[in-house]
């Protein structure tokens, strides 16, 4: 049988200095569990544009579609500014996601013990916090029509349109809940019914598809601005929050500085099963191409290496070796190790990318 198969695309920025420490990582499964992937490379975002002009070749479209997963590291960058609109890196992106039919984005966002004296907030806000946000992917104000910057009279004026159809809002809620069957069994969905009429719409399907097929799941509605209050007052109240493309874009940066730092949170982005069984998925770390630290050696791999996690879960049935890899990272956080994003005020030395990700091949040798 074929070696499952993964494609890079590490990115701009510091997308390939983080990929580069789950590179090593990947090595290792070879190397000491006989787990051997077929991976290939290419480009994407700003690197894509450099080369082809575009920021996703249709080459690489083609590929991200037959491989088992995607893993990419981040697009986007200074340089890229300018750029017409339909050519910026992000753009690149953005079609992986919709092209794929990636509708459904897990960002998990969990308190590591050695992290939790390091967050904003008081240490018994964050300590053992375990939630996942929801984020519908492939629809709403990013992608509705009609948009662009036009001209009325004599000035200028953008729209953005966030439309949601009843379809798309019960996969992405059924993704939730069924999440919810595998944790706590809570969901909490927000949205803006009070301003907007895809909130309203987004409130009753939720609804209906708890009643008809979750009824033991428990659920409950929220604004999200309320949410967003919510989440920095009292994150532990949540266990799984479903919500769409932009507040879900949001809520998740936010949530990433519960868990101490954006460095720190991975995401998966699934869609419907393939031939094999497995969903068609692309995994990432939460945050950009951090502009203002690549090219030094300071980025956090880590929320990287635990998208990488996520991939041995969710594409490759490997829940052991996921839970193996995570425990590598706690295990490193543990004994102090920390990329500079992780020094808290009393400062000390931080380690490198690289120091960050030979630390944790360290912990999976020694979880052998
Ligand atoms: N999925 C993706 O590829 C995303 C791309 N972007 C793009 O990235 C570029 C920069 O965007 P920003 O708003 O600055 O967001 P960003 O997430 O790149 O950076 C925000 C802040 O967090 C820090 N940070 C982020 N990741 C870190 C890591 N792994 N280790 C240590 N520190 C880290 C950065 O240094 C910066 O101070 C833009 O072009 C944006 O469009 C932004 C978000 C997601
Ligand atoms: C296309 C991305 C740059 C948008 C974003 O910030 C994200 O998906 O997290
Ligand atoms: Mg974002």
């Amino acid at each position: 049988m074929a070696n499952p198969s993964i494609l890079i695309l590490a990115g701009d920025g510091i997308g390939p200095e983080v990929m580069a420490e789950v590179k090593k990582i990947i090595g290792w499964y070879d190397a000491k569990r006989g787990i051997t992937f077929d991976v290939s490379e290419d480009l994407v975002g700003g690197c894509a544009y450099d080369k082809h002009g575009t920021p996703l070749h249709d080459d690489t479209m083609a590929k991200a579609q037959e491989v088992d997963c995607v893993l990419l590291g981040a697009v986007g960058g200074p340089k890229y500014d300018n750029l017409d609109f339909s050519v910026k890196p992000e753009r690149g992106l953005l079609r992986l996601r919709k092209e794929m039919d990636l509708y459904s984005n897990l960002r998990p966002a969990q308190c590591f013990d050695a992290l939790a004296d390091f967050s904003s907030l008081k240490k018994e806000v964050v300590a053992g916090l375990d939630i996942v946000i929801v984020r519908e992917l492939t629809s709403g104000v990013y992608f509705g029509e009609p948009r662009g910057i036009f001209t009325e009279g004599n000035e200028r004026v953008g729209i953005n349109t966030q439309r949601y159809t009843e379809s798309e809002i019960a996969r992405v809620a059924r993704s939730a809940f069924e999440m919810a069957r595998r944790r706590n069994n809570k969901v909490c969905s927000m949205e803006k019914a009070n301003v907007m009429e895809s909130g309203i719409l987004w409130r009753q399907v939720v609804q209906e598809i708890h009643d008809k097929e979750y009824p033991d799941v428990e659920l409950s509605h929220m604004y999200a601005d309320a949410g967003a209050m919510q989440l920095c007052r009292w994150p532990k109240q949540f266990d799984v929050i479903v919500t769409d493309n932009l507040f879900g874009d949001l809520l998740s940066d936010a949530a990433a500085m519960l868990t101490g730092s954006l460095g720190m949170l991975p995401s998966a982005s699934l869609g419907a099963p393939m031939a094999n069984g497995r969903p068609k998925a692309l995994y990432e770390p939460v945050h950009g191409s951090a502009p203002d630290i690549a090219g030094q050696g300071k980025a956090n791999p880590i929320a990287c290496v635990l998208s990488f996690a996520m991939a041995l879960r969710y594409s490759f049935d490997l829940g052991d070796e996921a839970t193996r890899l995570e425990q590598a990272v706690e295990k490193v956080l543990a004994e102090g190790v920390r990329t500079a994003d992780l020094m808290g005020p009393e400062g000390g030395t931080p380690v490198s990318t690289s120091a960050m990700g030979d630390a944790i091949v360290a912990a999976l040798d020694a979880s052998l």
